[in-house]
């Protein structure tokens, strides 16, 4: 069992922009999550905001703490949302069992002393992807199923970007502090998300693509809307995103991806869009 960490700092437009492809990728993207038999954690001094993937094949996989948090252990101050994207496994939270199926969520509050996760089949890994930001109240922990999210249909075929957003750790589903979580869905035939893009100053955001085709990948946008970069991406990816840059993304096909964010508010729509014209 492996639990390890890296550390990002976080940037400005003005640094942002003058780096190269390779400095693009060595500050945003996050290629090394779902790794069997170790806990993987990014921390990122954007909103203290902690991107992580476990996934337990030949023995459970305890979450312990990490150095930059200084707690003696992960939940002390914080909570986290966890998104199930392999087989079906297990979270044990304070030895209370939640079965998470794949694209099941589940929201940990703040105080839990032990969080171990656990796959049902050692042939067919859970692989569980988690967001954890910090918390400043004491919230119960509670299950999502893929029924219980608020469901929205976005875009449409002739702009290529018909997709299913599921909210599921979101304010009208769970009460969190800071965290939220849900699921994009792209239609067969679509490739864009997240466009008309749109910025939110209040709020950064992690984005998580999974259910890419082999052979083919990701294309994400970034930066301020009038000055924007590109980081091709692979299945299983993450990518950070500043508050104040937007995040799109098209794909070579179809695709699904994680977004997470935390900051200012819990307002799912508080987004500034920008037009699709005046993209630079
Ligand atoms: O702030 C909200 C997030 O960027 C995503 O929920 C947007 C998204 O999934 C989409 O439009 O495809
Ligand atoms: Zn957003």
């Amino acid at each position: 069992m492996k639990n390890q960490f890296q550390v990002r700092y976080a940037n400005s437009p003005n640094e942002t922009k003058g780096l190269t492809t390779e400095g693009l990728r060595k500050e945003f993207l996050i290629q090394k999550l779902m790794e069997n038999d170790t806990i993987n954690l990014v921390y990122t001094h954007f909103d203290r905001y902690i991107v992580g993937g476990a996934v337990p094949v030949n023995s459970d996989l305890k979450l312990t703490t990490i150095a930059p948090i200084k707690s003696d252990y992960f939940l002390e101050r914080r909570e986290i949302g966890i998104i199930n994207v392999g087989e079906s496994g297990s979270v044990t939270v304070d030895g209370k069992k939640y079965n998470l199926a794949y694209k099941e969520a589940l929201y940990i509050g703040r105080g839990n002393k032990e969080v171990v996760f656990s796959s049902d089949n050692v042939d067919a890994p859970a692989k569980f992807y988690l967001n954890s930001t910090p918390a400043h109240k004491v919230l119960p922990s509670k299950k999502i199923s893929q029924d219980e999210a608020e469901i929205v249909e976005m875009g449409s075929m002739e702009t290529a970007n018909a997709r299913t957003i599921r909210k599921l750790i979101v304010n009208s589903v769970v009460e969190t502090c800071q965290v939220q979580m849900g699921m994009t869905e792209l239609k067969t035939g679509s490739v864009w998300n997240t466009m008309p893009a749109h910025v939110h100053d209040r709020r950064m955001e992690v984005y998580f693509y999974f259910e890419v085709p082999q052979d083919q990948a990701v294309c994400h946008f970034m930066g301020e809307p009038q000055e924007t970069r590109h980081i091709w991406m692979a299945n299983n990816e993450a990518v950070i995103s500043p508050p104040w840059s937007i995040h799109s993304g098209s794909g070579t096909s179809n695709y699904t991806f994680i977004w997470g964010m935390a900051g200012e508010n819990l307002d799912y729509g508080d987004m500034d869009h920008c037009k699709v014209t005046e993209l630079k």
